[in-house]
């Protein structure tokens, strides 16, 4: 093993933070705060840790993990931009078994953590959206594949951006995302036209909606088609964020800003 423990080494010299992504409080007790900063991810914090950055998805990719990992770090404070950073993971198994060494600044523009964490709507809201549509993604409609398109937030200035291409089956109703019962409603309602408009807090404000914001200065990958292009325009024109499952790729986009902010397929999820 002459030489193993040495590239090792390498990998953690000199470095100014660890990133520990564990709920185990046994894995956490191994490490001293008081001789390395510190700073624990996951979906909940089930070790007490004092640093702590919430994961709103079981990120499977590791990229994707490592990415909001980061970010949330940074903007908490916990770390900073020059710092080098270690993160401890798991790939391919439940307990630690991959060291990565990054440099926080080298993910500080992708807006995932801000997505999440600096939106109009709830971070709850953005999250139960994005669960919708990733079972939506995997599962299709009827075994079919289907898109859809939620906008989340901000939802009277995306109402008056937009018009019904139908009735509204939510009018005069008070229902939630995150509620089985409405996440059935949304899948059956997903293969119709239009767009989905959602509250800050939640609720569910209209489905079937045509959305007609300005796509004025809106930069979103070739390719993609005319859901993807309001999904992308109408979050330069108000403040919400757009979450789209492409029924010809299959894959599930994040938009904020006028910008694809996220991508990821629902089939590693
Ligand atoms: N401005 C819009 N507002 C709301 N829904 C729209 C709008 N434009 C298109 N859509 C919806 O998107 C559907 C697919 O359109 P299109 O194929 O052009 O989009 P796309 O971006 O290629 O999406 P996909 O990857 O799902 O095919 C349309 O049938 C319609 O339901
Ligand atoms: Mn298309």
């Amino acid at each position: 093993m002459t030489g193993l423990g040495d590239l090792l080494n390498d990998v953690v010299e000199e470095i100014d933070a660890v990133l520990l992504f564990t709920e185990d409080s046994e894995t956490f007790k191994r490490f001293d705060a008081d001789e390395i900063n510190t700073v624990v991810v996951g979906t909940s914090n089930a070790v007490d840790a004092e640093q702590f950055v919430s994961l709103p998805l079981q990120f499977e990719e590791i990229d994707g993990r490592i990415r909001f990992g980061i970010e949330g770090a940074l903007d908490q404070e916990l770390i900073e931009e020059t710092d080098e950073v270690v993160c401890l993971t798991s790939s391919f198994s439940s307990a630690i078994d991959s060291i990565i060494r990054v440099e926080a600044d080298q993910f500080t523009q992708t807006g995932l953590y801000d997505l999440f964490v600096n939106s109009r709507a709830d971070a709850d809201v953005v999250r139960d959206v994005f669960e919708v549509a990733i079972e939506l993604g995997k599962k299709g409609q009827k075994g079919k594949p289907v898109g859809a398109l939620f906008v989340v937030g901000d939802a009277g200035k995306v109402m008056n951006k937009s018009r019904p291409l139908s009735y509204n089956p939510f009018e005069k109703s008070h229902v939630h995302v995150g509620d089985p019962i409405v996440n059935v409603m949304l899948k059956e309602f997903s293969r119709l036209d239009g767009a989905f408009v959602i509250s800050d807090g939640g609720k569910i404000v209209s489905a079937y909606r045509y959305l007609e914001p300005g796509a004025e200065g809106v930069d979103i990958p070739k390719g993609l088609g005319a859901r993807h292009m309001a999904a992308g325009a109408i979050t330069k024109d108000t403040n919400a964020t757009a979450i789209v499952l492409s029924e010809s790729d299959g894959m599930v986009r994040a938009f904020k800003a006028g910008e694809l902010v996220f991508e990821l397929d629902p089939e590693e999820y």
